[in-house]
């Protein structure tokens, strides 16, 4: 099996990283009809397989899941998440032979094996689905030619697939056909039926390919969303205890911190997290953001190159290869890092104080969001995608650093996450080594100075323009603006 991706012609390449389109919520009037009546098998029960699960047979679908023997015999998490919420469980043999769709939901890491298994067993002319494309961009992995293969991934953790489908609601989903498996041009209709049944078209759902939201996802991850939010915690935690900050404070403000501020972007994007600041510590946060751009910018570029060349997908296999020794290691260092392991203080802090005491964890959000946007959007992903990947689903991997810190979110999210989350977080901590010896308390969990709160109002109107210019906000905009529309309308 080679690279798909670098199989491509540049011409190819570049048509299908800018396969984008954001379908309105009426070509979603059929629902689930293109699904209803048929047998839909889930392969795995964790993260995303239990939650879409639920979602589905709520949405009235059969759903049943195929879990391994060992899973079944010594009845695993798997086992038991599928039987105590009432669905029927079964081998490979059992259930996959009977499935029209059968939905892949097992960690990338494993798809190899899992599909070269369950692909004999699967009828003639039945659909393979995905959450994530890695197996078939990065791995090429082949599918029989008989079989349609389609793609159906929310851009969220499937705590918040499941959460967001009991309001009535969805998260953003990116649905896909591979071009090299739709025999019988259904493939789109059933991703389409597939993404109503999980709720997604109440939220958004862009029409896109394997190729844009493999690249798209696995930059969003190791960069803003994951990689970034631990390198911020543990420096702005580190940073307060050496200032003499109590401990627990300071680990309550970095774990609740970051759902708190930003929730702020969800509602009025970045505009509206700067805009929850004194106007001088806007500014302090806007000269920090940067700075923190300049020196980072190296690192998110060179981590979109090597997904864009492969080199990442290659070398993270051979860390699978090799008994996932630098996961595992790295997995050991953060839950060793004195954040992790500070207990947090029962002390109040109000939602206010977030942003007061946080204006360099303001500046990491804001240099990470903008950072992965530019790269992306740079690399030939569309706005609308790099928007999804950034911005929007920031504020849902940081929820889960509010539950139970980086153990929460490295365990919620999927092993490519994971990975690149690490391989990140070791580089730019060197990187921010100098930018860190001349952070003081002031930016983090102690007082901002801001004088008088007196500003220079031309210094205030440049800073303000170049907070609402950036195009990230114009894309953000109008794709918030259809999700509340989306809303009142279902
Ligand atoms: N995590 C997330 O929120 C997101 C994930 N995705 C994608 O969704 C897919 C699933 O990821 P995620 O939900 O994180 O996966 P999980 O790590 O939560 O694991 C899913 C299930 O796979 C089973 N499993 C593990 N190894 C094997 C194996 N060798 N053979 C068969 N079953 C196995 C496990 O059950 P048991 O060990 O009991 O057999 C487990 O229940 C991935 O493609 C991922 O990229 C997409 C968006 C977000
Ligand atoms: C951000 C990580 C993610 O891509 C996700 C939850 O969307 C994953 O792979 O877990
Ligand atoms: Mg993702
Ligand atoms: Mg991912």
């Amino acid at each position: 099996m080679e690279n798909y991706f670098n199989t491509l012609s540049l011409r190819e390449k570049l048509n299908q990283l800018g396969v984008c389109e954001f379908m309105d919520v009426s070509e979603f009037s059929d629902g689930v009809a293109a699904l209803a009546g048929k047998k839909v098998v889930i392969v795995g029960c964790g993260a995303q397989g239990l939650n879409q699960g639920l979602n589905m047979r709520d949405s009235g679908l059969d759903v049943s899941y195929a879990l391994r023997q060992a899973a079944i015999d010594e009845k695993r998490t798997s086992y038991v998440n599928a039987t105590e919420n009432g669905f029927t469980v079964g081998t490979y043999k059992d259930l996959i032979p009977t499935a029209d769709l059968v939905c892949n939901l097992t960690p990338d890491k494993q798809h190899t094996n899992v599909v070269s298994v369950i692909m004999p067993l699967m009828k003639e002319g039945a659909t393979l689905s995905y959450s994530h494309g890695f197996n078939v961009v990065e791995e090429g992995m082949q599918i029989r030619k008989d079989l349609t293969v389609i793609m159906v991934a929310p851009k969220s953790p499937g705590s918040e697939v499941r959460e967001e489908y009991k309001r009535g609601f969805g998260v953003p989903t990116l649905i896909a056909v591979h071009p090299e498996n739709d025999p019988e041009g259904k493939g789109l209709a059933q991703a389409k039926a597939y993404a109503a049944a999980t709720g997604g078209h109440k939220a958004g759902v862009l029409h896109s390919s394997f190729v844009a939201e493999v690249k798209s996802d696995l930059m969003g991850e190791q960069t803003i969303l994951c990689g970034l939010l631990q390198t911020g915690s543990i420096l702005s935690f580190d940073k307060m205890v050496e200032k003499g900050v109590d401990a627990e404070y300071a680990a309550k403000l970095v774990q609740y911190g970051w759902e708190t501020i930003t929730e702020a972007l969800k509602h009025g994007g970045i505009t509206n997290m700067m805009d929850r600041l004194s106007n001088p510590a806007k500014i302090e946060a806007f000269k920090l953001t940067e700075e923190l751009k300049d020196i980072m910018r190296p690192l998110f570029e060179k981590h979109m190159d090597d997904i864009m060349s492969g080199h990442f997908s290659k070398t993270m296999m051979e860390d699978w290869a090799n008994d996932d020794v630098n996961l595992l290691t790295w997995r050991k260092a953060t839950g060793e890092t004195a954040f992790e392991k500070t207990a947090i203080t029962s002390e109040e802090i109000s939602e206010q104080v977030f942003f007061d005491k946080g204006i360099l964890m303001v500046a990491f959000v804001k240099s990470g969001v903008e950072l992965a946007f530019e790269v992306m959007t740079e690399a030939g992903i569309i706005e609308e995608s790099a928007y999804y990947e950034s911005l929007h689903e920031t504020p849902l991997i940081a929820n889960t650093i509010a539950r139970k810190k980086l153990f929460e979110m490295n365990r919620v999210i999927s092993d490519t996450a994971e990975y690149g989350c690490y391989l990140f977080d070791h580089a730019c901590k060197p990187l921010l080594k100098d930018f860190m010896a001349k952070i003081d308390i002031d930016v983090i969990g102690g007082t901002f100075e801001g004088g008088d709160n007196g500003v220079d109002n031309k210094e205030l109107i440049a800073v303000n323009d170049a907070i609402r210019n950036h195009p990230i906000e114009e894309v953000g905009a109008w794709l918030r603006a259809s999700m509340t529309a989306m809303k009142k309308i279902i």
